[in-house]
């Protein structure tokens, strides 16, 4: 049977997790094509406010990674923006001018920030925080700016500020109303959280309406209507969210505040469906992944002809993601009428509860400083339950709080842990009994839970401590390589050298891994630790590594590429310069730009370029897309500088020449200075040399970026000879010990610096590691040059493959 088209507009987490349902459903029936105008592959937005917080990194927020799409035969269009939509002819238009037929449509174009249409709010330093982008302007304005206003008291502008302050900025919260989370919240909850936020360093203004952001060309401060003034210079509006539905008023399709869907997610257009915050269903637009997931899988089913039951709306309930404050809210959060409000307020340990019931039923709830019980409570409120048999009072009360009995012991099977992705108690005991999970990463691959908002693990890993009993290991659960697997990094490192396993399919075959082809985490890192473990032998699976790697060039926002080529030690030569003048003018780059390691990144070369690129330039990779050694910056030292007491450049070209190519855990940065002046920056390298009198002081362990850190001293050695000696065991050490996308600085804080120190400075352990390093060296080929020399990788990589960015 010939597949149906079906074309996804939005490659955002609702319309992503609905083509996971469809392809969970039936993996034959469409050829599926997703455009997405973001130059990523789908990622969790949630995780955005724990990237700023510092939680996590914007590497480790993928929720589907380039190679799912290529699994699931998915045609990706990324950097992509859908402009027009032809319903007679059953065509989408893009802006760059695609033209792409389309049995069924799904439009899950999501939302944008509200940005308060008030003079001043175009200025530089002024954003919304919605995505990627907005979270690395965040992360950079904090290394410049002090004074950070956050517009907006609700939940993401609350989360976006406790990320200002953890970067280090001083944080003013400025809301319109007269309490914080105002759509959540009731007064005393609204109020206690103020005094913990204002307790963990954040300053309020209430009740103040923006009217002007001042400044010239950046924003100086702001102006609210009772004429006061606050100075900032930095602005991140968080006043709500506007669902985007240009596309769809374009295109003639019925478009309220959302785009109207009816039980079954279609539009008024025939053949088309909307899904997500884009979506309006009897008149709600929701701006939470719960019940946009739960219209994922009515579409889905629906969509592929199952019977399913119709979308009747959704009860949502909210958790704050702030360390140290526990506040929930669900349902129907404010008494009056109809509704009557039973509270507890326990002043002395900050505890305030609040149920409110409509009759006999529990229609909403509001817990603050412990929300232990909010699952309980909004399965009782999605239920409807009849409240009648038991005494009000006594739904306040935490189950086993008194005997001490775990309170997921207590739920019933169908009661939902993870509200985010709707996984119930009953689904996660059978993934224990029948899958073997044993971790909470384990979980997440079979059932989903604890993938979006992460806010139902500790209840998860209870329930997994409660089902395995005495098979519970502790220890396990924040080891695990990744999801797939039970195994630990260390173990599944040992079992690839004892085992001799030499692919990623047979590690995850021989090991026991829980899903066929593994994930976006364990892929690389297997790839990695094979070729480490088995340097002479292992063939790299070029497949397995992330799109930069593969591609060997930097792929940029607008889809183009940077191409760094190498100038060891930061040194060039006219003829060189010439060379990358003369590509650039011919492959018309829109920018040269020296870079911070003293190299010249050309960008904006087209992905075809590539290789006439590399065979025109004719010199080596740079790197600067590897997870292995990026530069060796050098200041000009004894050769020209007065200051200068050794050769910088040549110890830093002759290290550079060493080290180049060979993979590490993260990338790695090197510096060489010739006096402490230290032109070089070598404090903040993953390894820096600094001329001393009598010799070279080497530091290690620095880091210049979102986590500054200065680098230790590692040793004083005599010649350039030994520094290269150290230099290549310390890069060794850490290529055997490291944990995949773990970087230099993070590694020597868990490890210890006395205990590297002890490795490295025995010459035995050091010889050994040089010769293991040496050995690694030996196969490393010149990937540009391997790539014009073979016509087959040239047609792979750079022609066949369709726009996949
Ligand atoms: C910082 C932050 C924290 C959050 N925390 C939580 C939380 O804790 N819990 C929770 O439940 N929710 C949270 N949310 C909300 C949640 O992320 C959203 O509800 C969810 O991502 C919406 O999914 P979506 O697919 O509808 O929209 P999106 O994820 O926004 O995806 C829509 C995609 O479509 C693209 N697009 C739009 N128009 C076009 C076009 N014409 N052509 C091509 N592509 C187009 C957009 O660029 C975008 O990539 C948070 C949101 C943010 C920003
Ligand atoms: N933990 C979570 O669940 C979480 C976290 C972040 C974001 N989100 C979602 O992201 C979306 C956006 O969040 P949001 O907080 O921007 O939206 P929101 O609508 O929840 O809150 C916006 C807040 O801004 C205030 N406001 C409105 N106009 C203002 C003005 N002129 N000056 C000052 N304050 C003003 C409102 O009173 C409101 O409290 C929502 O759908 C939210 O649910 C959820
Ligand atoms: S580090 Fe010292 S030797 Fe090198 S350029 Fe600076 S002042 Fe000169
Ligand atoms: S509750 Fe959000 S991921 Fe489980």
């Amino acid at each position: 049977m010939e597949k149906k088209k079906l074309v996804l507009v939005g490659n955002g987490m609702a319309g992503v997790k609905t083509i996971e349902e469809i392809l969970n459903v039936s993996k034959e029936k469409f050829e599926i094509t997703i455009i997405g105008d973001e130059p990523y592959p789908n990622y969790n937005r949630i995780q955005l406010s724990k990237v700023l917080q510092g939680d996590t990194t914007l590497e480790d927020i993928t929720l589907n990674d380039w190679a799912w799409y290529q699994e699931n035969d998915i045609q990706l269009y990324t950097n992509e923006e859908v402009t027009k939509i032809d319903s007679d002819k059953q065509l989408v238009m893009t802006r760059s001018g695609l033209k792409l037929p389309y049995d069924e449509l799904i439009l899950a174009t999501g939302s944008r920030p509200f940005i308060l249409p008030i003079p001043g709010a175009d200025k530089e330093g002024v954003t919304g925080f919605r995505n990627i982008q907005d979270t690395d302007a965040m992360l950079k304005a904090s290394k410049t700016y002090r004074k950070a206003a956050v517009i907006g008291g609700g939940l993401l502008g609350l989360e976006a500020a406790r990320g200002l302050l953890n970067l280090g900025m001083d944080v003013t919260v400025v809301h319109l109303g007269e309490s914080l989370m105002d759509r959540q919240l009731d007064q005393t909850a609204a109020n206690l959280l103020k005094e913990e936020l204002e307790r963990q360093g954040m300053k309020f203004l209430l009740k103040k309406n923006t009217k002007k952001i001042l400044g010239k060309k950046r924003v100086e401060g702001l102006r609210f209507s009772d004429g006061e003034e606050l100075a900032c210079d930095f602005v991140i509006m968080a006043v709500g969210i506007k669902p985007n539905v240009e596309l769809a008023i374009e295109s003639g399709i019925h478009v309220n505040r959302g785009i109207v869907v009816n039980d079954y997610l279609q539009t008024d257009i025939p053949h088309i469906y909307a899904v997500g915050e884009c979506a309006e269903h009897n008149g709600v637009a929701y701006g939470l992944v719960a019940p946009l997931f739960e219209q994922a899988k009515v579409l889905a089913n629906a969509i592929c002809d199952v019977e399913t039951a119709p979308y009747n709306g959704s009860i949502v309930s909210t958790q704050l993601k702030v360390s140290g404050v526990e506040v929930f809210s669900a349902g129907e959060y404010i008494e009056g009428g109809e509704k009557k409000a039973l509270s507890v307020f326990d002043d002395q340990d900050g505890v305030y509860k609040k149920l409110v019931f409509n009759g006999q039923k529990l229609v909403g709830a509001v817990l603050f400083g412990d929300s232990r019980d909010s699952n309980r409570l909004l399965s009782l409120i999605k239920k409807q339950a009849d409240v009648s048999d038991t005494t009000k009072v006594s739904i306040l009360q935490p189950i086993g709080g008194e005997t001490g009995e775990s309170l997921v012991a207590s739920m019933s099977a169908d009661e939902i842990i993870c509200g985010c992705n709707g996984v119930s108690k009953g689904t996660i005991v059978q993934a224990i009994h029948e899958k073997g999970c044993t971790t909470v990463d384990g979980i997440k691959s079979c059932t989903s839970a604890t993938r979006s908002c992460g806010g139902c693990k500790s209840l998860v890993s209870e329930l997994l401590e409660v089902t395995l009993g005495d098979n519970f290991d502790a220890s396990a659960q924040k080891e695990t390589l990744c999801g797939c697997t039970t195994l630990s990094r260390d173990e599944v490192v040992e079992e690839i050298r004892e085992k001799h396993l030499m692919t990623t399919r047979e590690v995850m075959h021989v090991l026991g891994w829980n899903t066929s082809d593994g994930c976006s985490k364990c892929r690389p890192a297997l790839n990695y630790y094979i070729g480490m473990v088995h340097p002479l032998e292992y063939e790299d699976e070029n497949e397995s590594r992330f799109v930069n790697e593969r591609l060997h060039a930097n792929i940029q926002k607008d889809g183009s590429f940077g191409v760094v080529p190498r100038m060891y030690g930061g040194v060039t030569t006219p003829e060189q310069l010439r060379k990358i003048a003369d590509v650039a003018e011919k492959y018309n780059a829109r920018l040269l730009k020296v870079t911070g390691g003293q190299r010249i990144d050309i960008f904006g070369i087209e992905k075809q370029d590539l290789p006439k690129v590399w065979e025109e330039l004719d010199m080596p990779s740079g790197y600067a897309y590897g997870k292995t050694l990026r530069t060796v910056k050098t200041c000009v030292g004894e050769t020209f500088c007065r200051f200068g007491t050794q050769d910088s450049m040549s110890l830093g070209i002759a290290l550079e020449k060493k080290l180049e190519r060979v993979g590490t855990p993260h990338k790695f940065k090197m510096a060489v200075s010739a006096c402490p002046r230290n032109c070089a920056e070598s404090g903040i390298k993953d390894f820096g040399v600094v001329g001393v009198d009598g010799g070279w002081e080497m530091y290690v362990g620095g880091n210049g970026g979102t986590h500054l850190r200065a680098a230790d001293l590692l040793g004083k050695v005599k010649t350039a000879e030994e520094v290269i000696e150290y230099a290549c065991a310390y890069f060794q050490y850490y290529r055997e010990t490291g944990i995949y996308m773990e970087r230099t600085s993070k590694w020597l804080e868990r490890m210890g610096l006395e205990n590297i120190k002890a490795v490295i400075e025995n010459p035995k352990e050091r010889r050994e590691l040089y010769a293991r390093l040496d050995l690694a060296l030996k196969v490393h080929e010149e990937p540009w040059k391997k790539i014009i020399n073979s016509d087959k990788l040239r047609t792979e990589l750079f022609e066949k493959v369709v726009v996949q960015q």
